[in-house]
């Protein structure tokens, strides 16, 4: 059986790295993991995955038919080249904003398969949005590796690198924008006597219905419109919103994380 397994090396062990180990089907995935010298860190991923880890990545090379790097981008361009040197043919995967499969061809060599795979945090909860892109050396069957690797830690769409760098901020950033959202109803909650635990309840059941609720892909206006009453009370926050212009906020929000993600290459 585990001969049968596909070798991952993931270079990187934060908490990217962790969510998608989490997800990943063992029985098709021998996972090794190496990172910039926490050793502590490579210990605890060892003890609470069960996978083996590295403190020598890049002696393990050649033994791998996969390299995802979760590290940061702006260490991509010295970590390439160090792969360069040993690299055969594995399929190299980047899970970094801004790091594109054109950057990832120019830098490793001729005809190395790349993908660009952008996931978020709910990965680790195989709830993951995650958008991919190959290069332009990804075999039929390199593609399906890539599915099965992703299709542990949630839903995932094909779509083109220029989507990826102009969609990472809704699918990959957005979520954090949600959990502000949380935290400041959280607040409101609690100050009305309720405990932390009640008030994490009430909020997450919300945010949770309400995402189900836009799964059924009636329009978000139309589901908004459905709450609130005709003169009711929802009506009067709604104004709060509009007036407070939040989808200018949204836009502007949005499109920092697209030029920080833009600088960071
Ligand atoms: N967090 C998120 O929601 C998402 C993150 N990403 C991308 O994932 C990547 C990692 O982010 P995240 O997991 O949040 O970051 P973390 O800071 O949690 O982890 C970074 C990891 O990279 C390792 N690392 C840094 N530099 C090197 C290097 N030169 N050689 C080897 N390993 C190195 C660190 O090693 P050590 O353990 O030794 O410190 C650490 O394990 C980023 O590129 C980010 O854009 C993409 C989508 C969502
Ligand atoms: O904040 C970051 O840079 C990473 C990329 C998208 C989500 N987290």
């Amino acid at each position: 059986m585990s001969n049968n397994k596909k070798h991952v090396l993931f270079i990187g062990a934060g908490r990217m790295a962790q969510a998608l180990i989490k997800g990943l089907d063992k029985n098709e995935f021998a996972i090794l993991v190496g990172n910039n010298g926490n050793e502590q860190r490579l210990r605890d991923i060892k003890e609470t995955f069960d996978v083996e880890i590295t403190t020598h990545w890049s002696q393990e090379i050649h033994k791998m038919d996969i390299i995802i790097l979760a590290l940061p981008p702006e260490s991509h361009e010295v970590i390439l080249a160090k792969l360069s040197e040993t690299i055969s043919g594995q399929l190299v995967i980047t899970v970094a904003a801004g790091i594109d499969p054109t950057y990832l061809e120019s830098r490793l060599p001729k005809g190395t398969p790349v993908a660009w795979v952008m996931p978020n945090t709910a990965a680790m909860l195989g709830k993951s949005m995650t958008l991919y892109t190959l290069g332009q050396h990804v075999s039929q069957e390199l593609q399906e590796w890539i599915e099965e690797l992703i299709c542990g830690i949630g839903e995932f769409e094909k779509v083109t690198e220029q989507q990826i760098h102009e969609l990472t901020a809704v699918t990959s950033s957005a979520p954090a924008f949600i959990y502000r959202v949380a935290e400041a109803l959280e607040k409101i909650t609690i100050e009305s006597g309720v405990s932390k635990v009640q008030a994490r309840k009430l909020v997450a059941n919300m945010i949770a219905g309400s995402a189900e609720m836009l799964k059924t892909n009636v329009a978000p206006a139309e589901l908004a419109d459905a709450v609130a009453t005709p003169g009711g009370s929802t009506a009067a926050g709604l104004e709060v919103l509009d007036t407070n212009h939040l989808d200018h906020l949204m836009i502007d929000a949005i499109e920092a994380c697209r030029q920080k993600a833009m600088l960071q290459e």
